[in-house]
């Protein structure tokens, strides 16, 4: 029996080897994860990636060309939209203006021939949960924008959904609101214990939200992992840059009896050959180093050693909690550092030449 089809308790959802095609795009290429019960997990990318594809395929509107989709253990080929247990929350929250807010959340539940008064009930309970039991004789209409999405939200948790979708679930709100409700939906699907799914291109949005981030690039999915493992162990240069800033530094690796040496002109990183990171260097001639400008120590120029380089400074911009500096290096490339040194940085300026030093444990090494 294949492994997957073992109904574990834990497993929400499976895809295998999912791919979509539009003629001769590939919307999605050979996906393949699996979703585990209670958890949030964001699809990021960027636009065309094929998230909103995926979004589809799990909810039935769209049928994959090739490969399977499994929720709760159940293969879904074939079965459509309605009969699928999926809670969906549009980015225009698609609330019916004609109802109150206590019928639209009771909607799912008379779609499934639920009585009014349990689906009142109901209904309430979802309102107390997300702070809206005063509003529910009102009409959407009456509503902000951000009551108005916990409606939306009420609404596809109301019938206990095995998954719930969110598209893109701060589209319509402005930049204030947005950070309040990411933390006031991740509390509420926490609390009703949802299992979510949901779709953003804004990295701070899937940051403060998810338990885990799926990273989409050209249809396929590039990593997925923990927001920490993502920022902390990034396998690809577009990971590394995508999630959080990265100063992406490409050298010549050199083989010395105590460690290895990733190198380029005026920088170098040095890792011991016990270092899993340093083995896998061994064996190639160049690498890409992830470096985070937080991570970058400015230090006064000119005595250059292991873990550290050598540039002119070309910004100093100060932002109060913290200084940037975007640093020319000989190689022309641009280095970026965050840095709350002040004692540091204070007397550097512009046009002058900076040093710089890290620590082996804060490098990033992307293979050859
Ligand atoms: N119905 C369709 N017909 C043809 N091509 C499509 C269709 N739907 C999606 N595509 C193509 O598939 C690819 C993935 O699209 P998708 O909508 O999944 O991306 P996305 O990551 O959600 O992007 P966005 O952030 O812009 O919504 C794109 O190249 C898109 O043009």
């Amino acid at each position: 029996m294949n492994a997957v089809l073992q109904n574990n308790a834990a497993t929400a959802m499976t895809l295998e080897g999912v791919s979509k095609l539009y003629g001769p795009v590939k919307a999605l290429d050979n996906v393949s994860f699996e979703l585990r019960k209670g958890e949030f997990l964001t699809m990021l990318g960027p636009s065309g990636s094929g998230k909103t594809t995926s979004l589809r395929a799990i909810a039935g509107f769209i049928q994959p060309t090739a490969g399977r989709l499994l929720i709760d253990g159940r293969d879904m080929t074939g079965v459509p939209p309605q009969k699928r247990n999926i809670g969906m929350m549009f980015q225009d929250y698609a609330l019916f203006p004609h109802m109150t807010v206590l019928e639209n959340i009771g909607y799912p539940l008379e779609t499934r021939g639920i009585k009014r008064a349990e689906r009142e009930k109901r209904g309430m309970e979802m309102l107390e949960i997300v702070g809206l039991a005063h509003c529910a004789t009102r009409y959407p209409k009456e509503m902000s924008g951000g009551q108005q999405q916990r409606v939306a939200l009420a609404r596809a948790l109301v019938f206990k959904p095995d998954i719930v979708l969110l598209d893109e679930p701060m589209a319509a709100l402005d930049k204030k609101l947005r950070g309040q409700m990411q933390i006031e939906i991740m509390h509420i699907t926490r609390q009703v214990g949802a299992t979510v799914v949901s779709v953003t291109h804004d990295q701070e949005e899937a940051l403060v939200m998810s338990d885990r981030i799926a990273i989409f690039k050209d249809g396929r999915l590039e990593q997925i992992g923990s927001p920490h493992e993502l920022y902390q162990q990034p396998r690809s240069e577009f990971v590394a840059d995508f999630i959080g800033e990265a100063n992406l530094l490409h050298g010549k690796t050199r083989v010395m009896p105590d460690g290895v040496v990733v190198e380029g002109d005026g920088w170098n990183v040095s890792l011991p050959k016990d270092d899993p990171q340093g083995q896998a260097l061994t064996a190639t001639n160049t690498a890409c180093v992830v470096l985070r400008p937080e991570r970058i120590r400015a230090v006064a120029a000119g005595s250059p050693g292991g873990n550290a380089g050598e540039g002119v400074i070309e910004d100093k911009i100060y932002l109060g909690v913290e200084y940037r500096l975007v640093v020319r290096m000989n190689d022309g490339g641009k280095v970026n550092i965050r840095s709350r040194d002040v004692a540091a940085i204070a007397g550097m300026k512009a046009g002058d030449r900076i040093g710089m030093a890290w620590a082996p444990e804060d490098i990033v090494i992307i293979g050859a």
